[in-house]
């Protein structure tokens, strides 16, 4: 029975598991936190990897690591950081997101080009910002890789080759889903020359071995990490709620939507995953809950004891910014407040409505790319809230499934690791274990008009202030 090691390298903190190769059951697990901020010295994150693997590893046959996507990486010819990572949810590039896609003739070209729409997320953006505003750093630049490629570079021991997989790379801007190669002329454009990228491995393929002789997978981005470890097929899209809300599907196609609000990524299978991303979900409930003095049990007690609606109160949770819709200057917003509706439990429930109106909004703009929802999978640290997976059916107007509570990322790392190990055409197949919970379609159909007008209002909320 082999062992092999999933690494979740988040925004918040990063999680290994340790599972069993064959099953994919789960024999251990850790985490350790990540420092806060939107940008991180890379060193940090190894610091992190270290802490929570320590004594887990010791006789795991395959390691894989899955990462936070876009943040981007820069290291001199010495292999030292030249600065701490830009991370996909710091938004000081969104100034070069706008010129770079004027420069290449508008929205529609880099979605043929590359999949997405360049923002300030995005990888390519960030060199851009480098470039203007620290020159001095971007001289000495010698390699730009991602948050995923960065570890399994550490765990090969540094080698002169960095590895990455499509999946990660898609989340680039600089290399195509399309073509499945890298696009170094919009590299240039954006950075000014093209530095070092990493080799993008096929979805089975080893970046290499630890010293110690542990064979390391291609690794990932955490959210095609978890479409691994899901084994999601067409009709399944994952809502994960951790500090990005994202909704994702696999597909047999590459997307290109000019509206920019769907990325065209790659998954970690071969496939594609075209993705639709929020800066603000998680955090939407532990700041209002904080804001509320209370604890996120309480806090779902409150949500749970409000009408739905929330008495008509609408809250835009754009607390970070937000990148879909894409406004990175804009701050959280309260609606229609009136005298009899200020109360504690309105308050909660409007967080977890207007956190899950802009995912509904995901779900709507991946059907219009032509996906096929047939039911939503709920995972990530609020899918643990019970006021959550409440509303959830209501807002999505779908039938919803929470699996059972785990690290999907990091068990997607472990999969694709326990896949390399055999070199088999195909993933393992795992099953995801007991006590997935299905929201029926007769709590969808109850709750359908009041979804629409929830949203309907979480919408006019938007325009009145936005346009
Ligand atoms: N019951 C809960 N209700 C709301 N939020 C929760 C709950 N449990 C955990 N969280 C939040 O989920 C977040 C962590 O989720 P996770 O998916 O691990 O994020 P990430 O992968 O981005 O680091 C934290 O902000 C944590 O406070
Ligand atoms: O930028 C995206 C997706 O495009 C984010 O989903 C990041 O990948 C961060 O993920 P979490 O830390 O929220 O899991």
């Amino acid at each position: 029975m082999p062992k092999v090691a999933g690494i979740d390298s988040s925004t918040q903190s990063c999680k290994v598991v340790v599972c069993d190769a064959d099953s994919g059951e789960v024999l251990a697990q850790a985490s350790a936190p990540h420092p806060d901020g939107t940008e991180c010295p890379p060193s940090a994150w190894w610091a992190a990897l270290q802490e929570a693997a320590s004594g887990l590893l010791d006789d795991v046959a395959a390691i894989g690591v899955a990462g936070q996507q876009h943040g981007m990486v820069t290291l001199d010819s010495r292999g030292e950081e030249v600065r701490p990572a830009l991370l996909w949810n710091d938004t000081r590039s969104a100034a070069a997101a706008t010129k770079l896609v004027e420069r290449l003739g508008g929205a529609r070209a880099w979605a043929e080009a590359v999949g997405s729409v360049p923002l300030a997320s995005m990888t390519v953006t960030k060199l851009a910002w480098l470039a203007e505003h620290e020159p001095e750093n971007a001289d000495r630049v010698a390699q730009v890789m991602l948050p995923h490629d960065y570890l399994t570079w550490r765990l090969c021991g540094q080698p002169e080759q960095a590895v990455t997989d499509r999946g990660d790379a898609s989340g680039t801007a600089y290399w195509s889903p399309i073509t499945g190669e890298y696009r170094t002329d919009l590299l240039e454009l954006a950075f000014g020359r093209v530095p070092n990228v990493p080799r993008v491995l096929a979805p089975n393929e080893p970046a290499g071995e630890t010293p110690d002789g542990v064979l390391v997978s291609a690794g990932t981005g955490d959210n095609m990490g978890a479409a691994l470890g899901l084994g999601i097929e067409e009709g399944d899209v994952v809502v994960s709620l951790g500090t990005s809300g994202t909704v994702f599907g696999v597909y047999d196609k590459p997307t290109t939507d000019p509206s920019g609000i769907v990325a065209g990524f790659a998954d970690a299978t071969g496939r594609f995953l075209p993705l639709v991303c929020t800066l603000n979900a998680a955090r939407v409930l532990t700041s209002t809950a904080a804001m509320l003095g209370v604890d996120l049990a309480r806090f779902d007690e409150l949500a749970l004891a409000a009408a739905p609606g929330s008495g008509g109160l609408v809250l835009l949770p754009y607390l970070d910014g937000e990148r879909t819709p894409n406004l990175p200057d804009a701050a959280g917003s309260l609606h229609n407040l009136r005298r009899e509706a200020m109360t504690p439990e309105n308050l909660a429930r409007a967080a977890v409505e207007g956190m899950l109106c802009g995912l509904a909004d995901g779900l709507d703009a991946l059907r219009g790319q032509g996906l096929v929802v047939r039911r939503v999978l709920l995972i990530g640290g609020a899918a643990r809230s019970a006021a959550v997976r409440a509303v959830a059916p209501t807002i999505f107007g779908v039938p919803v499934t929470v699996p059972p509570p785990a690290e999907y990322v990091a068990i997607g790392a472990a999969r694709q690791a326990a896949w390399a190990l055999r070199g088999d055409a195909h993933p393992p197949t795992w099953s995801l274990g007991e006590g997935t919970v299905e929201i029926s379609g007769d709590e969808v159909a109850d709750g359908a008009a009041v979804g629409e007008e929830i949203r309907r209002r979480y919408a006019a909320a938007r325009v009145a202030l936005y346009g």
